[in-house]
Protein backbone atom coordinates (compact mmCIF):
# COMPACT_ATOMS: atom_id res chain seq x y z
CA UNK A 1 0.00 0.00 0.00
CA UNK A 2 1.55 2.96 -1.08
CA UNK A 3 0.21 6.19 0.22
CA UNK A 4 0.15 9.30 -1.85
CA UNK A 5 -1.28 12.42 -0.88
CA UNK A 6 1.15 15.13 -1.75
CA UNK A 7 2.91 17.03 -1.22
CA UNK A 8 3.23 15.28 2.34
CA UNK A 9 0.89 12.63 2.71
CA UNK A 10 -0.89 14.61 5.75
CA UNK A 11 -4.15 12.19 6.89
CA UNK A 12 -7.03 14.50 5.13
CA UNK A 13 -10.69 13.22 6.56
CA UNK A 14 -10.62 11.80 2.14
CA UNK A 15 -7.34 10.46 2.57
CA UNK A 16 -8.31 8.64 5.87
CA UNK A 17 -11.35 7.35 4.55
CA UNK A 18 -9.24 5.80 1.37
CA UNK A 19 -7.03 4.20 3.13
CA UNK A 20 -9.51 2.59 5.43
CA UNK A 21 -11.53 1.79 1.90
CA UNK A 22 -8.21 -0.14 0.77
CA UNK A 23 -7.78 -1.79 3.63
CA UNK A 24 -11.25 -3.11 4.21
CA UNK A 25 -10.82 -4.30 0.89
CA UNK A 26 -7.87 -6.20 1.38
CA UNK A 27 -8.71 -7.69 4.45
CA UNK A 28 -12.13 -9.34 2.90
CA UNK A 29 -10.02 -10.13 0.36
CA UNK A 30 -8.77 -14.12 1.49
CA UNK A 31 -6.00 -14.00 -1.38
CA UNK A 32 -4.17 -11.59 1.21
CA UNK A 33 -2.43 -11.94 3.89
CA UNK A 34 -0.05 -9.00 4.01
CA UNK A 35 0.60 -5.52 3.82
CA UNK A 36 3.77 -3.59 3.30
CA UNK A 37 2.88 0.21 3.89
CA UNK A 38 4.92 3.01 2.63
CA UNK A 39 4.71 6.10 0.68
CA UNK A 40 5.01 7.31 -2.61
CA UNK A 41 5.72 11.00 -1.60
CA UNK A 42 9.72 11.14 -1.88
CA UNK A 43 11.10 12.26 1.43
CA UNK A 44 7.99 11.88 2.99
CA UNK A 45 6.36 9.32 4.98
CA UNK A 46 3.52 11.18 6.67
CA UNK A 47 3.21 14.78 7.72
CA UNK A 48 0.37 12.99 10.38
CA UNK A 49 -2.82 14.54 11.11
CA UNK A 50 -3.94 17.11 8.56
CA UNK A 51 -3.63 20.28 10.26
CA UNK A 52 -6.29 22.15 8.21
CA UNK A 53 -8.78 19.75 8.84
CA UNK A 54 -8.24 20.52 12.88
CA UNK A 55 -8.54 24.26 12.20
CA UNK A 56 -11.49 26.63 11.63
CA UNK A 57 -13.59 24.42 11.43
CA UNK A 58 -16.88 23.53 13.07
CA UNK A 59 -17.51 21.36 16.06
CA UNK A 60 -19.62 18.56 13.87
CA UNK A 61 -16.45 18.69 11.21
CA UNK A 62 -13.95 17.95 14.01
CA UNK A 63 -16.15 15.14 15.20
CA UNK A 64 -16.48 13.52 11.91
CA UNK A 65 -12.80 13.78 11.52
CA UNK A 66 -11.76 12.46 14.50
CA UNK A 67 -13.89 9.58 14.19
CA UNK A 68 -12.17 8.54 11.26
CA UNK A 69 -8.76 9.17 12.60
CA UNK A 70 -10.37 6.28 15.38
CA UNK A 71 -11.45 4.25 12.89
CA UNK A 72 -8.31 3.99 10.66
CA UNK A 73 -6.19 3.34 13.64
CA UNK A 74 -8.54 0.39 15.40
CA UNK A 75 -8.70 -1.01 11.68
CA UNK A 76 -4.66 -0.90 11.35
CA UNK A 77 -3.38 -1.87 14.90
CA UNK A 78 -6.24 -4.97 14.86
CA UNK A 79 -5.97 -5.73 11.21
CA UNK A 80 -5.78 -9.73 11.10
CA UNK A 81 -3.06 -9.14 7.91
CA UNK A 82 0.52 -8.87 8.51
CA UNK A 83 1.00 -5.23 8.51
CA UNK A 84 4.95 -4.16 7.81
CA UNK A 85 5.65 -0.21 7.56
CA UNK A 86 8.47 0.59 5.13
CA UNK A 87 9.22 3.55 6.41
CA UNK A 88 11.06 5.80 3.07
CA UNK A 89 10.99 9.42 4.65
CA UNK A 90 10.29 11.87 7.95
CA UNK A 91 7.29 10.88 10.18
CA UNK A 92 5.54 13.18 12.33
CA UNK A 93 2.65 12.35 14.96
CA UNK A 94 -0.39 10.87 13.15
CA UNK A 95 1.78 9.14 10.62
CA UNK A 96 3.81 7.61 13.54
CA UNK A 97 1.14 6.18 14.94
CA UNK A 98 0.43 4.32 11.71
CA UNK A 99 3.52 2.50 11.59
CA UNK A 100 3.59 1.64 15.46
CA UNK A 101 0.67 -0.20 14.42
CA UNK A 102 2.13 -2.02 11.73
CA UNK A 103 3.61 -5.41 13.36
CA UNK A 104 7.13 -4.61 12.37
CA UNK A 105 8.81 -1.44 11.27
CA UNK A 106 12.06 -1.09 8.98
CA UNK A 107 13.58 2.34 8.39
CA UNK A 108 15.27 3.94 5.83
CA UNK A 109 18.80 5.32 7.14
CA UNK A 110 18.46 8.82 6.32
CA UNK A 111 19.40 11.27 9.19
CA UNK A 112 16.38 13.70 7.78
CA UNK A 113 13.88 10.92 8.45
CA UNK A 114 13.12 11.41 12.20
CA UNK A 115 9.99 9.55 13.43
CA UNK A 116 8.12 10.37 16.58
CA UNK A 117 4.89 11.70 18.45
CA UNK A 118 5.68 15.75 18.09
CA UNK A 119 2.45 16.76 19.20
CA UNK A 120 3.49 18.99 21.75
CA UNK A 121 5.82 20.72 19.89
CA UNK A 122 2.26 22.08 18.47
CA UNK A 123 0.87 22.86 21.65
CA UNK A 124 -1.01 19.73 21.40
CA UNK A 125 -1.56 16.40 23.29
CA UNK A 126 -1.31 12.79 22.00
CA UNK A 127 -4.43 11.38 22.99
CA UNK A 128 -4.28 7.91 25.39
CA UNK A 129 -4.71 6.08 22.81
CA UNK A 130 -1.54 7.19 20.45
CA UNK A 131 0.31 7.00 23.93
CA UNK A 132 -0.70 3.51 24.85
CA UNK A 133 0.45 2.58 20.89
CA UNK A 134 3.69 4.04 21.87
CA UNK A 135 3.91 2.88 25.35
CA UNK A 136 3.61 -0.56 24.54
CA UNK A 137 6.11 -0.10 21.57
CA UNK A 138 8.93 1.45 23.58
CA UNK A 139 8.13 1.02 27.09
CA UNK A 140 7.22 3.61 29.70
CA UNK A 141 10.00 5.63 30.53
CA UNK A 142 11.14 6.33 26.82
CA UNK A 143 7.48 7.17 26.06
CA UNK A 144 7.14 9.61 29.02
CA UNK A 145 10.22 11.48 27.96
CA UNK A 146 9.45 11.28 24.23
CA UNK A 147 5.71 12.53 24.38
CA UNK A 148 6.58 15.52 27.04
CA UNK A 149 9.40 17.01 24.63
CA UNK A 150 7.72 15.61 21.47
CA UNK A 151 10.97 13.74 20.00
CA UNK A 152 11.12 13.26 16.86
CA UNK A 153 14.12 10.08 16.58
CA UNK A 154 16.58 10.27 13.58
CA UNK A 155 16.61 6.59 12.18
CA UNK A 156 19.87 5.41 14.82
CA UNK A 157 18.21 6.86 17.59
CA UNK A 158 14.87 5.14 16.94
CA UNK A 159 16.23 1.76 16.09
CA UNK A 160 17.92 2.10 19.79
CA UNK A 161 14.90 2.93 21.78
CA UNK A 162 12.85 -0.16 19.87
CA UNK A 163 10.64 2.53 17.89
CA UNK A 164 11.40 0.90 14.66
CA UNK A 165 12.45 -2.82 14.46
CA UNK A 166 15.34 -2.39 11.46
CA UNK A 167 17.26 0.39 10.00
CA UNK A 168 18.49 -0.40 5.98
CA UNK A 169 20.01 1.85 3.41
CA UNK A 170 17.59 3.95 1.92
CA UNK A 171 17.20 1.59 -1.68
CA UNK A 172 17.21 -1.57 1.00
CA UNK A 173 13.76 -0.95 2.67
CA UNK A 174 11.07 -1.98 0.61
CA UNK A 175 13.50 -5.85 -0.15
CA UNK A 176 13.72 -5.79 3.79
CA UNK A 177 10.35 -5.65 4.45
CA UNK A 178 9.78 -8.32 1.97
CA UNK A 179 12.82 -10.29 3.37
CA UNK A 180 10.93 -10.03 7.34
CA UNK A 181 7.25 -10.84 5.67
CA UNK A 182 8.69 -13.98 5.20
CA UNK A 183 9.11 -15.03 8.71
CA UNK A 184 5.73 -13.62 9.61
CA UNK A 185 3.79 -15.62 6.87
CA UNK A 186 5.66 -18.82 8.06
CA UNK A 187 3.47 -18.97 11.25
CA UNK A 188 0.13 -20.84 11.02
CA UNK A 189 -2.04 -17.60 10.47
CA UNK A 190 -4.59 -18.65 12.64
CA UNK A 191 -2.24 -18.59 15.71
CA UNK A 192 -0.29 -15.47 14.62
CA UNK A 193 -3.44 -13.73 14.50
CA UNK A 194 -5.21 -15.14 17.81
CA UNK A 195 -1.73 -13.72 19.52
CA UNK A 196 -1.91 -10.48 17.77
CA UNK A 197 -5.45 -10.03 19.14
CA UNK A 198 -4.16 -11.58 22.78
CA UNK A 199 -1.76 -8.77 22.69
CA UNK A 200 -3.91 -5.52 21.43
CA UNK A 201 -7.30 -6.20 22.54
CA UNK A 202 -6.90 -4.52 26.08
CA UNK A 203 -5.46 -1.38 24.67
CA UNK A 204 -7.98 -1.09 21.84
CA UNK A 205 -10.86 -2.54 23.95
CA UNK A 206 -9.73 0.77 26.11
CA UNK A 207 -10.93 3.39 23.15
CA UNK A 208 -13.82 1.00 21.88
CA UNK A 209 -15.73 1.49 25.57
CA UNK A 210 -14.55 5.39 25.19
CA UNK A 211 -15.44 6.24 21.88
CA UNK A 212 -18.03 8.99 21.98
CA UNK A 213 -16.24 10.27 25.07
CA UNK A 214 -12.76 10.26 23.35
CA UNK A 215 -14.21 12.34 20.26
CA UNK A 216 -16.57 14.67 22.08
CA UNK A 217 -12.77 15.51 24.32
CA UNK A 218 -11.02 15.90 21.23
CA UNK A 219 -14.08 18.33 20.01
CA UNK A 220 -14.01 20.63 23.29
CA UNK A 221 -9.95 20.15 23.15
CA UNK A 222 -9.75 21.63 19.69
CA UNK A 223 -11.99 24.08 19.70
CA UNK A 224 -10.42 26.26 22.30
CA UNK A 225 -9.41 29.70 21.10
CA UNK A 226 -5.73 28.97 22.71
CA UNK A 227 -5.46 25.50 21.25
CA UNK A 228 -6.77 27.19 17.56
CA UNK A 229 -3.84 29.83 17.75
CA UNK A 230 -1.08 27.62 18.64
CA UNK A 231 -2.36 25.62 15.56
CA UNK A 232 -2.49 28.51 13.33
CA UNK A 233 0.86 29.76 14.49
CA UNK A 234 2.67 26.29 13.68
CA UNK A 235 0.98 26.13 10.28
CA UNK A 236 2.53 29.88 9.77
CA UNK A 237 5.96 28.66 10.88
CA UNK A 238 5.52 25.60 8.14
CA UNK A 239 4.69 28.09 5.58
CA UNK A 240 6.90 30.89 6.38
CA UNK A 241 10.01 28.55 6.06
CA UNK A 242 9.79 28.83 2.71
CA UNK A 243 10.68 32.42 2.31
C1 LIG B 1 -7.29 16.47 26.92
C2 LIG B 1 -7.88 15.71 25.81
C3 LIG B 1 -6.98 15.63 24.62
C4 LIG B 1 -7.65 14.97 23.50
C5 LIG B 1 -6.87 15.05 22.24
C6 LIG B 1 -6.71 16.34 21.75
C7 LIG B 1 -5.93 16.78 20.80
C8 LIG B 1 -5.43 16.58 19.56
C9 LIG B 1 -4.67 15.42 19.18
C10 LIG B 1 -4.21 15.59 17.82
C11 LIG B 1 -3.16 14.62 17.46
C12 LIG B 1 -2.40 15.17 16.30
C13 LIG B 1 -1.67 14.44 15.54
C14 LIG B 1 -0.96 15.01 14.37
O1 LIG B 1 -0.58 14.26 13.52
S1 LIG B 1 -0.70 16.69 14.24
C15 LIG B 1 0.36 16.93 12.84
C16 LIG B 1 1.80 16.87 13.25
N1 LIG B 1 2.64 16.99 12.11
C17 LIG B 1 3.74 17.74 12.06
O2 LIG B 1 4.13 18.38 13.01
C18 LIG B 1 4.49 17.78 10.76
C19 LIG B 1 4.38 19.14 10.13
N2 LIG B 1 5.05 19.19 8.86
C20 LIG B 1 6.40 19.28 8.73
O3 LIG B 1 7.14 19.28 9.69
C21 LIG B 1 6.93 19.38 7.33
O4 LIG B 1 5.88 19.75 6.48
C22 LIG B 1 7.55 18.08 6.82
C23 LIG B 1 6.59 16.89 6.94
C24 LIG B 1 8.86 17.80 7.55
C25 LIG B 1 7.86 18.24 5.30
O5 LIG B 1 8.69 19.38 5.12
P1 LIG B 1 8.83 20.00 3.65
O6 LIG B 1 9.12 18.94 2.66
O7 LIG B 1 9.80 21.12 3.78
O8 LIG B 1 7.37 20.53 3.28
P2 LIG B 1 6.65 21.83 3.84
O9 LIG B 1 6.85 21.98 5.29
O10 LIG B 1 6.97 23.00 2.96
O11 LIG B 1 5.11 21.42 3.62
C26 LIG B 1 4.50 21.42 2.34
C27 LIG B 1 3.09 21.91 2.50
O12 LIG B 1 2.37 20.98 3.32
C28 LIG B 1 1.80 21.68 4.44
N3 LIG B 1 1.78 20.76 5.60
C29 LIG B 1 2.82 20.17 6.18
N4 LIG B 1 2.41 19.37 7.19
C30 LIG B 1 1.08 19.46 7.23
C31 LIG B 1 0.08 18.86 8.05
N5 LIG B 1 0.33 17.98 9.03
N6 LIG B 1 -1.22 19.17 7.81
C32 LIG B 1 -1.55 20.04 6.81
N7 LIG B 1 -0.63 20.64 5.99
C33 LIG B 1 0.66 20.34 6.21
C34 LIG B 1 2.72 22.87 4.66
O13 LIG B 1 2.07 23.87 5.38
C35 LIG B 1 3.02 23.26 3.22
O14 LIG B 1 1.86 23.94 2.74
P3 LIG B 1 2.00 25.11 1.64
O15 LIG B 1 2.62 24.47 0.44
O16 LIG B 1 0.61 25.59 1.43
O17 LIG B 1 2.90 26.16 2.25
Amino acid sequence: MKMRNPPVNSLSLEFLTELLISLEKLESDKAFHAIILTSDCPGIFSAGLDLMEMCGRDPTHYAEYWKAVQELWLRFYLSHLVVISAINGVNAAGGCLLALSCDYRVLADNPKYAMGLNETLLGIIAPFWFKDTLVNTVGHRTAERALQLGLLFPPAEALQVGMVDKVVPEDQVLSAARSELAQWLAIPGHARQLTKSLMRKPTADRLLKERDADIQNFVRFISRDAIQKALRVYLEKLKQKKT
